[in-house]
């Protein structure tokens, strides 16, 4: 047998490492002293019941609470070895590298192209052409291009949900953010969109390192490498995909994925 066989393919760095990570809404801790890494180009899932923290923990990952008053991080958030949480980031250059895509599709009200554009312009100056190549190239990576190049200059507003999300998710990628932080995308789609996202997820963690928070627990097994389960703010446990799943070492864990929970 060859020593490939018997060995664990080598991991890829981690994008991201949360170290002691706790976040408070005013008085309430939402997150408990959370330790986790999240692998380049791959895809975690982070699943738990309803209340548990899993959009708090993405939304600490570019920061996107630091718009709100009276909400706070604590710990160390390192991307790539330098900690998010530090005074120094600049923020908006932070939610470039960092995407962020929500439940219910958010296109802004302007041209499907102005979609696309209007965030790139907002880092790089394109002439007319290279921003044509960037806006195609974004609707292709979010396999959106072929149902919509003759109408770039229609409304994103126009579009299916299953369309918008993709919309949504080409935007994020048009910027070429290195991470994508996917809270539900599909919550809101029929099965059909959901499954035209699933597909896509698989395709960009060739190239970004995606965190995905889903109630679907198919999705999470279908879609990720790594699942990190989660409950009151804990984590409770992190491992592969297939670990979680098939052989979870917490009885809590396994309650969960079994539908025992409460
Ligand atoms: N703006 C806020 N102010 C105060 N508490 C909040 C706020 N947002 C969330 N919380 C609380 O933080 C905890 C975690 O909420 P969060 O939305 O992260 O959970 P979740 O696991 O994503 O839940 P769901 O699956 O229902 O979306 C909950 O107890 C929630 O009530």
């Amino acid at each position: 047998m060859s020593a490939t066989a018997t060995q664990p393919l080598p991991k890829n760095p981690n994008a991201l490492e949360l170290r002691n990570l706790n976040f408070f809404y005013g008085n309430f801790q939402g997150l408990k002293n959370v330790n986790l890494g999240i692998e380049e180009r791959k895809v975690t899932a982070f699943i738990g019941p309803s209340g548990c923290g899993k959009s708090t923990l993405l939304r600490t990952l570019n920061r996107m609470y630091s718009l709100y008053p009276g909400q706070r991080a604590e710990g160390e958030i390192n991307f790539y070895g330098q900690n998010i949480l530090d005074g120094k980031q600049d923020i908006n250059l932070l939610r470039a590298r960092i995407g962020m895509v929500f439940q219910k599709p958010t296109p802004f009200p302007m041209s499907i192209y102005d979609n696309i554009a209007f965030g790139v312009k907002l880092y790089e100056t394109l002439s007319t052409s290279e921003m044509d190549d960037r806006v195609e190239w974004a609707l292709t990576k979010a396999a959106l291009w072929g149902e919509v190049k003759d109408k770039l200059n229609q409304s994103g507003l126009s579009l299916s949900g299953g369309q918008q999300q993709r919309l949504c998710i080409a935007r994020s990628v048009a910027v070429k953010p290195s991470v994508l932080l996917l809270d539900e995308p599909t919550s809101a789609l029929d099965p059909i969109s959901t499954g035209k996202v699933e597909e896509l997820v698989h395709e960009l963690k060739k190239d970004y390192t995606i965190a995905i928070v889903t109630h679907n627990m198919q999705q999470a097994a279908r879609c990720s490498d790594y699942t990190a389960y989660m409950y009151l703010g804990e984590l409770v446990e992190f491992g592969s995909t297939e670990q979680i799943f098939f052989k979870p070492s917490k009885t809590e864990t396994e309650d969960y994925i079994t539908g025992r929970f409460g």
